[in-house]
C-alpha cells in the first residue's frame, strides 16, 4: 500500500462510492440529454462552449466553439497568450460562470445546465481547486482549512480531520497542522491549498497558474507534489499557466487563441 493508498486503507475506487456524503451522478440522471452522453469514456467533455461578454466597449467572444475531452489521470496544461480565453474556460469547467453555449459535462452529467444549488453541490463533489495565490482562510488553522469542503458537505468530522492529517503528511507538513496560513512559506501554503483540493476526493483539478507565486525550485517542488499525487490517484489535472517549460512536462498541452482551440500538443 503506498502513502496516497494509505488515505482510503482500500481500493481507491471502492472506496470513493461509499465515502460519507458523496455525491451521486444518479441524482441528475433525468437531466441528462442524449446528445449530451456521447459515446466516450471521458470523465469531462466540452461541447461547443461559447462564452460572450457585453460590455460597454461592445461584444467580447471570449470563447469561440471550444471542444475536448480529458481523461481520468490526465494532466493538461491550458496555455495561451492573454486574452485568449484561458481563465474563462476554467471558469465554465469549474462550474463558476455559465456559457453562452454549448454545455460541460462531468462524469456524464451536464453540469452547465444544473440549477445553481446544484452547481455548489458539483463544485464541492466533483472539482478540487488550486489558486495561484492559496485562497486559504487565515482565521483557520492548516488543517481546519485542508477539511472546510467536507465540513460544508457535512461529512464526520472525526474522518475529515483524519484524512486533512493523513494529506497534511503526505504533502510533507503534518507539524504545521495547527499553524495559521499566514506563518508559512508560499511553497507551504500551497501544499495546504492542495491538501484541501483532495479532501472531497474529486475526479477533477483545476489549478490556475499554481506555481505563479512561486520562486522556480519551489514552484518546480508543488507542480510534482500535484503531479505525482494526481497521477497516484487516478484524477484529471487541468491547469492554466504561462509557464510553458511546465506545459512541455504534462501530458498534453492545449494552446488557446482568440477563443479558440489553435493546437494541441501530446508530450
Ligand atoms: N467578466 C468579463 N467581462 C467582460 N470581458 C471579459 C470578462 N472576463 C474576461 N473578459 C474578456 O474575455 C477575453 C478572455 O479573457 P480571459 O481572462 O479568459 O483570458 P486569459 O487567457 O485568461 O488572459 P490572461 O492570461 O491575461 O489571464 C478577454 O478579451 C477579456 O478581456
Amino acid at each position: 500500500m503506498n502513502c496516497v493508498d494509505s488515505l482510503y486503507g482500500c481500493d481507491q475506487d471502492e472506496s470513493r462510492k461509499t465515502l460519507p456524503g458523496r455525491y451521486s451522478p444518479a441524482a441528475f440522471e433525468h437531466k441528462i440529454p442524449d446528445d449530451v452522453l456521447a459515446s466516450s469514456n471521458a470523465t469531462l467533455q466540452i461541447r461547443d462552449l461559447a462564452k460572450v461578454y457585453q460590455t460597454a466597449a461592445g461584444t467580447v467572444n471570449a470563447l469561440r466553439g471550444i471542444n475536448l475531452d480529458f481523461q481520468r489521470g490526465e494532466m493538461v496544461a491550458i496555455v495561451g497568450p492573454s486574452g485568449s480565453g484561458k481563465s474563462t474556460l476554467l471558469n465554465l469547467i469549474g462550474v463558476l460562470d455559465r456559457p453562452s453555449s454549448g454545455e460541460v459535462s462531468i462524469e456524464g452529467i451536464p453540469v452547465s445546465s444544473l440549477n445553481d444549488s446544484e452547481q455548489a453541490l458539483v463544485r464541492n463533489q466533483l472539482i478540487g481547486f488550486v489558486f495561484q495565490s492559496y485562497n486559504l482562510i487565515h482565521r483557520s488553522t492548516v488543517i481546519n482549512n485542508v477539511a472546510l469542503p467536507g465540513m460544508i458537505s457535512h461529512r464526520n468530522r472525526r474522518q475529515l480531520l483524519d484524512r486533512a492529517r493523513k494529506l497534511l503528511s503526505i504533502m510533507g507538513i503534518a507539524d504545521k497542522s495547527h499553524c495559521r496560513p499566514s506563518q508559512l512559506s508560499g511553497g507551504q501554503q500551497q501544499r495546504v491549498a492542495i491538501a484541501r483540493s483532495l479532501i472531497n476526493d474529486p475526479p477533477i483539478i483545476l489549478a490556475d497558474e499554481p506555481t505563479g507565486n512561486l520562486d522556480s525550485s519551489t514552484g518546480q517542488e508543488v507542480f510534482d507534489l500535484l503531479c505525482t499525487l494526481t497521477r497516484q490517484l487516478n484524477r484529471t489535472v487541468i491547469m492554466v499557466t504561462h509557464n510553458l517549460e511546465l506545459s512541455q512536462l504534462v501530458d498534453r498541452a492545449v494552446y488557446l487563441r482568440d477563443g479558440m482551440v489553435e493546437r494541441e500538443i501530446r508530450n
